[in-house]
């Protein structure tokens, strides 16, 4: 059989998975073009073979990263937009709806940054972890408010994203402090809250992110500092609200150490989970687009948003 997924889509699913393309925002808005590509280019002559054409190409997305629910929810954003009765509608229509979907989350983003910004008061200090565009947002809002907003930003091995954190606060104006991962308990006290984006959320309140902010959080609780979680609607897990766990992804080795240093040590298991849970009573709010939320209340958005139930358009009906 031949392979009909776009090699566009085969290339974006590659950089997803190597972290070309990384974060839960990002990752979802460039699944959504790299389906409207998979639509446009198809040759498919009727509409059951580009519906396939379709999922096909939504599965090899959707394997890529399996933390992040961003990235399903906008797959099942843009299939659900794939109707039609011939192909050039059926065309017609995923352009359109992976255009709109990407507006919105553009939108999302900034309604998301101005409710967060009403958080930060002139002359506050953050603390980073990771790198979050829903985050950023939030300071960035905050800057244009003319705020006086510092930063110290955690580093975040093994990958490092702390650096592009730095960099884009940089941009902003913002004086940053760079930290490594085991001295943020030590500039908790001159941090006035704790800033940090979200893979998803589940249905409890629970935040899944960057691996090291549940540690953050706890120590947050402990020194009294406020633990603030931007993340836009499309982060809220709908399969947690009938009891689904969020899989943790497990990334290389290599990404910790290289294979010469580790044979020199012994040869050790390594283990390199890339998320970690955070659970309700450590986070203060979570800042979407809709209003800030206390984590034991985002429930009731998720059902207002994506009712009781929720399928995967990616698996071919039954
Ligand atoms: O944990 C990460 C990224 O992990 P990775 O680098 O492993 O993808 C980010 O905090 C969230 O994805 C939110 O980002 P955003 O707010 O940009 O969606």
């Amino acid at each position: 059989m031949t392979d009909r997924v776009n090699p566009e889509v085969r290339r974006v699913a590659d950089d997803i998975d190597t972290m070309e393309i990384r974060g839960a925002a990002t990752i979802a808005d460039a699944a959504a073009r790299a389906l409207r590509v998979q639509a446009l280019e198809s040759d498919a002559s009727d509409p059951a073979t580009l519906r396939a054409d379709l999922r096909a190409a939504a599965r090899t997305l959707v394997e890529t990263r399996p933390t992040a629910v961003s990235l399903p929810n906008a797959l099942r954003y843009v299939l659900r937009g794939a109707t039609g009765q011939t192909v050039e509608e059926i065309h017609e229509n995923v352009e359109a709806t992976a255009t709109e979907f990407c507006a919105r989350l553009d939108r999302a983003q900034s309604d998301l940054g101005q409710v967060g910004a009403n958080r930060l008061r002139d002359g506050d200090i953050i603390m980073t972890h990771c790198h979050s565009t829903d985050a950023l947002a939030c300071v960035e809002a905050a800057v244009e408010q003319g705020k006086h907003i510092e930063a110290i930003v955690k580093e975040t091995r093994p990958r490092n994203q702390g650096h592009i954190t730095a960099r884009e606060l940089h941009e902003m104006g913002v004086p940053v402090t760079l930290i490594v991962d085991s001295a943020a308990r030590r500039y908790l006290n001159d941090v006035d809250h704790v800033l940090v984006g979200a893979d998803a959320v589940a249905a409890d309140g629970s935040v899944i992110n960057k691996i090291g902010t549940s540690g953050l959080a706890v120590n947050a609780r402990d020194r009294g500092t406020p633990i603030m979680v931007a993340a836009q609607t499309l982060k809220l897990h709908p399969g947690t609200m009938t009891g689904h766990t969020v899989d943790i992804e497990m990334r290389d080795t290599d990404e910790v150490i290289d294979e010469e240093t580790l044979a020199e040590l012994g040869s050790p298991t390594v283990r390199n989970p890339a998320f970690d849970v955070t659970p309700p009573r450590y986070v203060d709010a979570i800042v979407t687009e809709r209003g800030q939320f206390p984590p034991e209340s985002i429930v009731m958005l998720m059902r207002e948003l994506f009712g009781e139930h929720t399928t995967e358009p990616w698996v071919e009906p039954a």
